[in-house]
């Protein structure tokens, strides 16, 4: 029964491009790697290049190729700004997944921190209020049940109506224009949403607030692939205000990029079995240690070698994702000192252990970790250290322990004071 009803369940998100393609990436591997039990699917439009497809399929359990719908609407694009977002009408198709009964569509430009999977206990249509327009629901997070019929009414919706922003959010507020008065249960926490604003009460807030974020949005134009995170920069004016907040989750963001994800080690494994290669590894020949991370990394480097061919973008070219990505290490190291600094100087900071790590622990060894003598913990701490780094720069980030979200971040303030 549980199977039938997570068979029947999805995530969804799209790419028209394969810029967009590395921000899917980055939601599936997020969405793994907190442990959803539900399938991930994305949506990929004709012109997706063929190495940003096989890297999503090393990720998503389906890619499914759909139409590009563009909403064509200069006119009130341009109020937003965004002339691009006219594509985002493809987003509408979303509703022809029939072969699941209710799904949650998660924008490219998200990143998932913790396990979601209760947002399958909302109804169509849920979703966050937009910062812009609070009584407007944002689309980039929103739980639907697919359904030709309501597919066929949103675009004859489309097609009368047209969009008040020129893209998919204006399109789907005014169909579902009940949203912000009819049920309250509709309304999904801003935390499954977090976007950075720049009102003047959104920083106290965040402050408060802001450590219960469970799926961060970079709306807006710049998007994380666009830059690298530099912890010195999160101090200067870039950087100020919230985006200084975003500035850590932008780093996250890489380090999801870059991290294993569990499907592929699988793949990898059945290669190894089989003795068969992927088109994705023999794109990159000059890797010659094929360990699950570099064959992994030989993957999103080959999105990159397609991405100085055809990418839309022109300042994302090969060489500045190279910069990035090696910056992006670096920093990861810098994060990293800085965090093995602190331990051992303070009090290692270590998450409580949950009550079954408790019940299990053997006592003989419990005596040495947990009630040992500062001398005994600062030796292993030493050691786990190194453990810990190979972990990291092996992409195994504890994100639910001594890598947790609240540690990194405390670290990272202690660092940028
Ligand atoms: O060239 C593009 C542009 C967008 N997308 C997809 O459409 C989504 C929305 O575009 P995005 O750049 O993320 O828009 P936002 O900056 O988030 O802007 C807002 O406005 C959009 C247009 O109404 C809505 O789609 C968004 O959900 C809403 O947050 C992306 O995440 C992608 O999944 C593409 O695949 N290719
Ligand atoms: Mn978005």
């Amino acid at each position: 029964m549980c199977l039938f009803l997570s068979e029947a369940q999805a995530f969804v998100t799209l790419a028209t491009t394969d810029a967009y393609c590395m921000g899917c990436i980055v939601v599936g591997k997020s969405l793994r790697r907190h442990g959803t039990s539900r399938k991930l699917v994305v949506m990929v439009s004709p012109n997706v290049s063929r190495v940003g497809r096989l890297t999503l399929e090393d990720v998503f359990d389906e890619v499914v190729v759909v139409d590009v719908l563009d909403s064509r609407d200069k006119a009130h694009l341009t109020w937003l700004g965004r002339p691009e977002l006219g594509v985002t009408f493809t987003k509408l198709h979303c509703w022809t997944l029939t072969q699941f009964s209710k799904c949650v569509f998660l924008d490219a430009d998200t990143l998932v921190l913790c396990n979601v999977d209760e947002l399958f206990e909302y109804e169509e249509l849920s979703a966050a209020p937009d910062t812009g327009w609070p009584d407007c629901f944002n689309s980039g997070v929103f739980v639907f049940r697919p359904s030709l019929n309501t597919h066929k009414q949103i675009l004859e919706h489309a097609a009368q109506h047209g969009s008040f922003d020129g893209g998919d959010q204006g399109v789907l507020n005014t169909f579902f224009s009940d949203w912000a008065v009819k049920d309250i249960r509709k309304h999904l926490p801003f935390v499954y949403n977090l976007t950075a604003s720049a009102v003047y009460t959104y920083l106290p807030a965040f402050q408060q607030y802001g450590h219960h974020a469970k799926i961060v949005h970079f709306l807006g134009g710049i998007k994380p692939w666009h830059h690298s995170y530099n912890p010195q920069a999160a101090s200067e004016s870039s950087f100020r205000d919230s985006n200084k907040n975003f500035a850590q989750f932008i780093h996250l963001w890489w380090v999801e990029y870059y991290s294993q994800n569990q499907l592929q080690v699988k793949k990898d494994d059945k290669k190894n079995d089989k003795n068969e290669d992927y088109s994705v590894q023999q794109l990159d020949s000059s890797q010659t240690h094929q360990t699950p991370t570099q064959s992994q990394k030989s993957s999103t480097e080959a999105l990159h070698r397609e991405m100085r061919l055809s990418s839309p973008l022109q300042d994302l070219t090969l060489d500045s994702l190279t910069i990035s990505s090696s910056k992006t290490s670096e920093e990861m190291n810098i994060l990293f000192d800085v965090m093995s600094e602190q331990e051992t100087e303070e009090t290692p900071i270590v998450s409580p252990p949950s009550e079954q790590e408790t019940e299990h622990k053997d006592p003989e060894t419990a005596d040495d970790s947990s009630v040992g003598t500062g001398q005994a913990i600062a030796a292993e701490t030493e050691e786990e250290d190194l453990e810990r780094r190979r972990m990291w720069e092996e992409g195994h980030v504890d994100y639910m322990g001594k890598d947790a979200f609240d540690n990194i971040k405390r670290k990272l303030d202690l660092f940028l004071e």
